[in-house]
């Protein structure tokens, strides 16, 4: 290999670093829902500048918050098989490097909130940044098993903030965004950490299934599966979605219900995984619905005017 083809096979590796110090698979939803929040809160089209300094601003702060995250917990990845080869783990980057990346993009996105979309925003970005990167990260994952479900609020933060950063104020409709997302981190994170109980376990992190068992988990997957099928359909009845939308969440929610129900009570190994992996597309799907449904309408309009 020549100086210059290592030169930039070192370049391209030290961005994937970078890239993978984000969590860049999470920040993409997180920034998916923070964008369908905003389209929800206009009738139309977005304001281009909302749209597009908004999703900047809270995908910076994000993938900041997600830096940070992996910045405090560089010993526990260390040990676990699913974070070993996390940047900061393999050495490839260090603390001072993530540091000011971290700092750079966060101090970004707030700048780009606070100038170009409004303060209102901004502060509750913030306010999200430091719940999920200081609050969960630095006290409560270690504190309590009751972690990720009041970590899970900023989590479920995005759709208000993408609301605000187009209405700059927070209506029911946000709310009840927030509060899908709420519910779901719980099933979300405890199918996973089910099947990963024994690595929690040996890190000392006193996740749900380690401190109260596997079995107190499933039953805690299904309340939490059940109250989120009723709040899945809360759009619909609060007049801020269609019957596109209830069909399309009564069948997202109903197959998420089956998996809770086959984890509580015809599990096999794995289940917990693919449950896991089922949250994720449904809460991709379901977003998707929201935001065709709020469209079809206007599509439908703009073609009978033909
Ligand atoms: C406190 C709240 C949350 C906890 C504890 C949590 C936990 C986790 C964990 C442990 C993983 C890692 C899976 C792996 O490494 O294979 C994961 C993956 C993921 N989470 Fe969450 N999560 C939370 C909130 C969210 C939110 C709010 C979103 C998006 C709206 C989200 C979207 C995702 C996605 C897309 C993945 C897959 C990432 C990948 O494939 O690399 N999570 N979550
Ligand atoms: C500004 C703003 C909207 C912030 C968003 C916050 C954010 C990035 C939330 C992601 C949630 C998440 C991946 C939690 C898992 O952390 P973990 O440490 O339990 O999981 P790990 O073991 O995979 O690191």
């Amino acid at each position: 290999m020549d100086s210059a083809t290592s030169a930039s096979a070192t370049l391209s590796q030290r961005l994937n670093d970078y890239y993978e110090l984000c969590k860049p698979r999470v920040v993409l939803l997180i920034v998916f829902t923070a964008m369908v929040g905003m389209f929800l809160a206009v009738p139309t089209m977005v304001p281009i500048s909302a749209l597009v300094f908004g999703t900047l601003g809270i995908g910076l702060m994000s993938a900041s918050a997600a830096a940070v995250n992996q910045m405090i917990d560089v010993q526990a990845d260390s040990r676990m098989q699913r974070t070993r080869k996390r940047p900061l783990v393999t050495g490839h980057l260090d603390t001072r490097q993530s540091a000011i990346f971290a700092f750079a993009i966060g101090a970004l996105g707030m700048a780009i909130l606070l100038v170009f979309v409004n303060a209102l925003t901004a502060w509750l970005t913030l306010f999200a940044l430091i719940g999920y990167a200081g609050i969960y990260t630095m006290y409560l994952k270690r504190a309590t098993p009751q972690n990720i479900v009041i970590g899970g609020a900023a989590g479920a933060a995005p759709p208000i903030l993408g609301w605000t950063a187009v209405t700059n104020e927070v209506s029911i409709d946000a709310l009840i965004l927030f509060l899908i997302i709420f519910i779901w981190t719980p099933p979300h994170f405890w199918a996973l950490a089910i099947d990963r109980a024994k690595e929690y376990a040996e890190v000392d992190i006193p996740m749900l299934p380690v401190t109260h068992g596997i079995e107190h988990t499933k039953t805690q997957v299904l309340i939490y599966t059940v109250i989120m099928f009723g709040v899945s359909l809360l759009p619909y009845f609060s007049g801020l979605s269609g019957l596109l939308y209830l069909a399309s969440a009564v069948v997202l929610s109903g197959w998420f219900l089956v998996y809770a129900v086959r984890l509580k009570w015809w599990a096999r190994p794995g289940l917990g995984m693919k449950m896991f992996g089922y949250s994720i597309v449904y809460l991709m799907l379901l977003f998707t619905a929201l935001l065709v449904d709020h469209y079809v309408p206007l599509i439908a309009t703009g073609l009978q005017s033909f």
